[in-house]
């Protein structure tokens, strides 16, 4: 891939914090992370859904809807998959300096790269959530049948069966989807936001 050369960073008119202001909230990242199908969806959506109806703008990005779009020419290897959580992460840092909250939702497989999009981010504006499940109540739920497709080697290099995930060091929230409800998952979310006074 080449590189671009003479460019110049042009500074927007309008401030991250007039946008904050404007919104009448904080902007950050809700970044979600664990294993297929441990749910990261489900919650990134029903937290979504709760915040707006407190009139905090938000989006949902998603990872197999990304990969319709913007990242459709990146595979699973693990450098397709450092590039493709590279660039979430720099499309999360536009919201957030759009003064939005954004909520991803992808597998991010590995604490070096989530560490990367932490450090483009200011402190109080990564939330690392790490959706633990076990792999065997993921491999019970299976929503998209992805795992009986991996296990008869129908597909290759599939997130905890022969393809690796890191399980976050130092998140900021554990969320337990495999004994919590979906509504007591999200409003552990909304809590945590509450007593950081980001909502
Ligand atoms: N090999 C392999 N491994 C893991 N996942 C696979 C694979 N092939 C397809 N899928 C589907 O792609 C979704 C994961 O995409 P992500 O962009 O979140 O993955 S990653 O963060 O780059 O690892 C993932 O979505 P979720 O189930 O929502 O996690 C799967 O539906
Ligand atoms: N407590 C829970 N939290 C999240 N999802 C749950 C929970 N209990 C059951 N589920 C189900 O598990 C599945 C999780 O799928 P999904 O959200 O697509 O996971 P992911 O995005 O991590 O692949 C959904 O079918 C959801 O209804």
């Amino acid at each position: 891939m080449s590189q671009s050369t003479n460019i110049t960073w042009h500074e927007s008119g309008i401030s991250k914090e007039q946008r904050r202001q404007q919104n009448n909230h904080h902007s950050f990242v809700l970044w979600f992370t664990g294993l297929s199908g441990s749910g990261k969806s489900t919650i990134a959506n029903a937290v979504a859904k709760q915040l707006y109806n407190r009139e905090i703008r938000n989006y949902v990005l998603d990872g197999d809807n990304i990969r319709f779009g913007l990242n459709k020419n990146l595979g699973f290897s693990v450098e397709d998959r450092t590039e493709n959580i590279r660039r979430i992460g720099e499309v999360s840092k536009l919201f957030v300096d759009s003064g939005q909250v954004v909520l991803t939702a992808f597998i991010s497989p590995f604490q070096e790269d989530r560490d990367q999009v932490r450090h483009i981010l200011e402190e109080s504006e990564f939330i690392e959530v790490y959706v633990d499940c076990p792999i065997e109540e993921c491999e019970k739920r299976d929503p998209k049948g992805l795992y009986k497709k991996a296990r008869s080697g129908e597909i290759k290099e599939f997130t905890g069966i022969d393809s690796p995930y890191e399980r976050p060091q130092n998140p900021e929230l554990v969320i337990k989807t495999g004994e919590n409800s979906i509504e007591e998952c999200a409003n552990e979310v909304i809590v945590y936001l509450r007593s950081k006074n980001f909502i």
